[in-house]
């Protein structure tokens, strides 16, 4: 079949495809605001030409059209939390707007008339098996943790289809890979998931793509039934940690996450201007930045491929010739927390030049990032139990009501903890909680709170470098809530007042950051 002239793409180009099976693998994920803003970049300007070198593994979340809260895994949420409002019918108008918002895509990215046709029936039978299902929940007035994957996994299944029709349409001979069943569906449920899991998954998602022969596979980043829960046991961003795992299983050159931006910033460039791109940061900068609000990627998804000894390239879906930023291990980087030792490296495919470069980068922070909707929570003992008994309490009540500390500051009889508290069930939560520590002491609130944190894996031999950054917080008038540093010998955190967020961004990159310094 030749490609549509209408596309920009020429009749008499050949169909491509993955026919040559001594390329190396990459495996490309797409973010639902990627896949719902910029299909037809993905399809020609990346897709196709990297096609040409490699054989391409592309992994797709769901489509999100103007942000990911609006996108189609909220509404799935919110579909599903409807069907269990009796009498409520507003499930089905959430399904209608998902049908219609996929059809419309359908036609407006899609030439052939035929290829349309096929996606539209693949899309309604896609809509009104989740409309069924969400029936039938309302009827039996459950929603199971199974029941509720099965539900959000439709997001990824419609944002594949339209992908794999469309690379078809614009001359990639694609093919749709669901993984509903990668999962075996007597897999014991255990207290969290283990690498024995990981494994399996991997091997079991690459067995399907390597079912695809020559085509290139355009794999659902929602990967079945997950023992105990997909949203409790992996969480949002799922997709990422899916890409992971088939790389891992294909053996890939490289796993590429292709988002809005160029790669990982020194800050986010939409609050420091003068933010540079990163060449290069370590799997242990990239998950403190996560942590601490700069989102990268899925927290579970580096400790897979780096294992594998696989690098992770960050990329932009509307500058793909830009290089992005790659997470590789350093020989600088301490050796990991929590008990594992420091991935195999160096890692198989970084050019030897750039893992040179990255060694001989200036001593200074890599990178400073802000975590938002923060509340401190100072504790004072009421002195009726020892110190121990007096945080075995605290923590019982913390584990209760599902809260999870982002920082912490302790005396024998004082702790304060900075806790994030944004959706509004955190909120009622942590009401909740507050009102249980008063069994145990005072407790004084704080909200309006952001944690500010300075990162890098210099920061281990730089002498002085706490000093210098409250320092500067405290020349510019910014005043410290708390400190937290040397649980991670990369991280310096404090907390500080939301609204003087930008100004100690601004002021710390300048004055730590700056390669004019
Ligand atoms: N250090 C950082 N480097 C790059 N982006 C950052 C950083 N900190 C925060 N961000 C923000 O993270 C966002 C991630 O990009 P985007 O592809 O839009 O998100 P996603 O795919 O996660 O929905 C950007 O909008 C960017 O402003
Ligand atoms: N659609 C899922 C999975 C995902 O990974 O999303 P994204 O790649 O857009 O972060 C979610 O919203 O969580």
């Amino acid at each position: 079949m030749a490609a549509s002239v209408a596309n920009g793409v020429s009749n008499d180009t050949a169909m491509k495809s993955n026919s040559d099976a001594t390329k190396p693998w990459v495996v490309q994920k797409y973010g639902g605001t990627s896949v719902g803003k910029f299909a037809d970049k993905i399809a020609e300007d990346i897709v196709r030409v990297y096609v040409d070198e490699y054989r391409v593994a592309v992994v797709c979340s769901a489509r999100s059209t103007a942000t990911k809260a609006e996108g189609t895994t909220n509404r799935l949420i919110r579909a599903a939390e409807e069907a269990l409002t009796e009498g409520s019918k507003l499930y089905l108008d959430i399904v209608e707007a998902i049908r219609a918002d996929h059809i419309k895509a359908a036609k407006e990215l899609i030439a052939s008339e035929a290829i349309i046709a096929e996606l539209e029936k693949e899309i309604e039978y896609e809509c009104e098996r989740l409309g069924s299902f969400l029936s039938a929940a309302q009827i039996i007035e459950e929603i199971s943790p199974k029941t509720k994957d099965i539900i959000i996994g439709s997001g990824e299944k419609l944002a594949c289809r339209v992908m794999a029709a469309l690379l078809r349409d614009r001359g990639v001979d694609a093919q749709y890979v669901g993984l509903d069943h990668v999962v075996p569906a007597d897999y014991p449920v255990k207290d969290g998931l283990d690498q024995a899991f990981y494994d399996c998954v991997a091997k079991a998602i690459a067995a399907e793509v390597q079912k695809c022969g020559s085509k290139v596979p355009v794999v659902t980043g929602f990967f079945g039934v997950v023992p105990g829960s997909l949203l409790a046991n992996i969480g949002r961003g799922y997709t990422d940690l899916c890409a992971a795992l088939l790389a891992v299983g294909l053996g890939a050159d490289e796993l590429q996450i292709w988002k809005e931006v160029d790669g990982i910033f020194t800050a986010d460039p939409r609050k420091v201007a003068t933010a540079r791109l990163l060449p290069t940061i370590t799997p242990e900068e990239a998950s403190e930045l996560t942590f601490y609000g700069s989102e990268v990627i899925h927290p579970l998804t580096q400790h897979q491929v780096m294992h594998a000894r696989i690098p992770i390239r960050i990329k932009n879906v509307e500058n793909p010739k830009g290089d992005g930023t790659i997470i590789f291990p350093s020989n600088l980087q301490p050796r990991a927390q929590g008990g594992d030792a420091t991935p195999p490296h160096p890692p198989k495919n970084v050019p030897e030049s750039l893992y040179q470069k990255a060694l001989g980068q200036p001593r200074m922070p890599t990178a400073i990032t802000t975590k938002e909707n923060i509340v401190v929570i100072s504790v004072h003992s009421n002195r009726k139990s020892l110190s121990h008994g007096f945080y075995r309490e605290l923590f019982g009540v913390l584990d209760k009501y599902r809260l999870a500390v982002d920082l912490i500051a302790t005396s024998e009889v004082h702790v304060s903890l900075a806790v994030h508290s944004e959706a509004r069930h955190h909120q009622l939560r942590l009401g909740e909680a507050i009102k249980e520590l008063q069994r145990i002491g005072q407790v004084d609130v704080l909200k309006g709170m952001i944690i500010l944190s300075v990162i890098g894996i210099q920061m281990k031999n730089m002498v002085g470098i706490a000093g210098r950054v409250f320092g500067t917080l405290a020349q510019n008038n910014i005043n410290i809530e708390m400190i937290s540093q040397g649980a991670s010998e990369i991280n310096i955190s404090c907390v500080i007042a939301a609204q003087d967020q930008l100004k100690a961004l601004n002021v710390l990159h300048h004055h730590l950051l700056s390669l004019a310094q």
